[in-house]
């Protein structure tokens, strides 16, 4: 039996500012979803745009508070995480990738800045060690040396998203939320960032949270899904499964929607 990496269980966020305000019948972005993730799997999460997807992968990476719930990271409720040390810990296994690599690369600073900042915020290796670091990861994406000291804006746009992701595994995260890590690239480009993710989980060992609107793109990636709608999960199941003999009635039209579905 493979052990848990995250337990969510009965997560919340209502986005009603104050309770004055709160219309009765007003949803919550979560309501009160619960599944688990197992070490080494990677796991989908898919649905319709606005159904609350990015604010379960907020909530876990503590980017937003949840209001009720637990958040269980190898046997510790994160949700109740105060402590700087422990938040600061926590963010150091937990790291998340962004749709947009446009916005979240520093366009002032190099790639060697770039790969670097995270090893000096939270304080890891020596100097040489750091560089050893950089080159290694380097090397796993198919850059050389010379790609060190190149601007965000020199690069093409799967180039961006691979400098992205390293910069989200230099400090050896164990657990990574991809949100929507391929929406914003080429689809010829896509494949390739998804066949870089899966090489860098093996290499790595990591456990992922797989967040997409495009079904196949989950499919391709994922060992299970989840299905996600106005804020609850509507079904989960091994992603072949779930492709194969959706049960639920919205995994059917979303399945529906697929002009083609892809094999694997
Ligand atoms: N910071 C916020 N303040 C208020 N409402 C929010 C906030 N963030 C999200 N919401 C609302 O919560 C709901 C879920 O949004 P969320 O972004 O999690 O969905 P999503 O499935 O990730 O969609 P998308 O792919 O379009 O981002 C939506 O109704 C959205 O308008």
């Amino acid at each position: 039996m493979m052990e848990n990496i995250i337990e969510i269980k009965n997560l919340k966020k209502n986005f009603g500012s104050s309770n004055f305000f709160k219309s009765k019948d007003s949803k919550a972005a979560v309501d009160n979803i619960s599944f688990e993730i197992k070490k080494g799997e990677v796991f989908g999460l898919v649905g319709e745009s606005g159904c609350g997807k990015s604010t379960t992968g907020n909530l876990i990476s503590k980017l937003l508070t949840a209001d009720s719930g637990e958040i269980i990271y190898k046997g510790i409720n994160i949700n109740g995480l105060k402590g700087r040390r422990d938040l600061k810990e926590m963010r150091k296994n937990i790291q998340m990738i962004f749709q947009d690599p446009y916005h979240s690369l520093n366009p002032k600073k190099n790639i060697g800045w770039i790969l670097m900042e995270p090893l000096i915020i939270h304080n890891l290796y020596s100097k040489d060690e750091r560089r050893k670091k950089i080159l290694e990861m380097l090397e796993i994406a198919g850059f050389d040396e010379s790609f060190l000291s190149k601007y965000p804006s020199e690069l093409s746009g799967g180039q961006r998203q691979r400098v992205a992701i390293l910069a989200a595994l230099m400090c050896e995260p164990d657990f990574v939320i991809a949100d929507e890590a391929v929406s914003a690239l080429d689809v010829s480009v896509q494949a390739q960032i998804l066949n870089f993710m899966k090489e860098l989980q093996r290499k790595m060992g990591l456990t992922y949270l797989f967040i997409s609107h495009d079904l196949n793109v989950v499919y391709y990636m994922c060992d299970r899904i989840a299905v996600m709608k106005e804020g609850q999960i509507v079904e989960i199941n091994e992603a072949e499964k779930l492709y194969d003999n959706p049960k639920h009635p919205y995994t059917k039209s979303l399945l529906g929607a697929i002009p083609g579905k892809k094999a694997r």
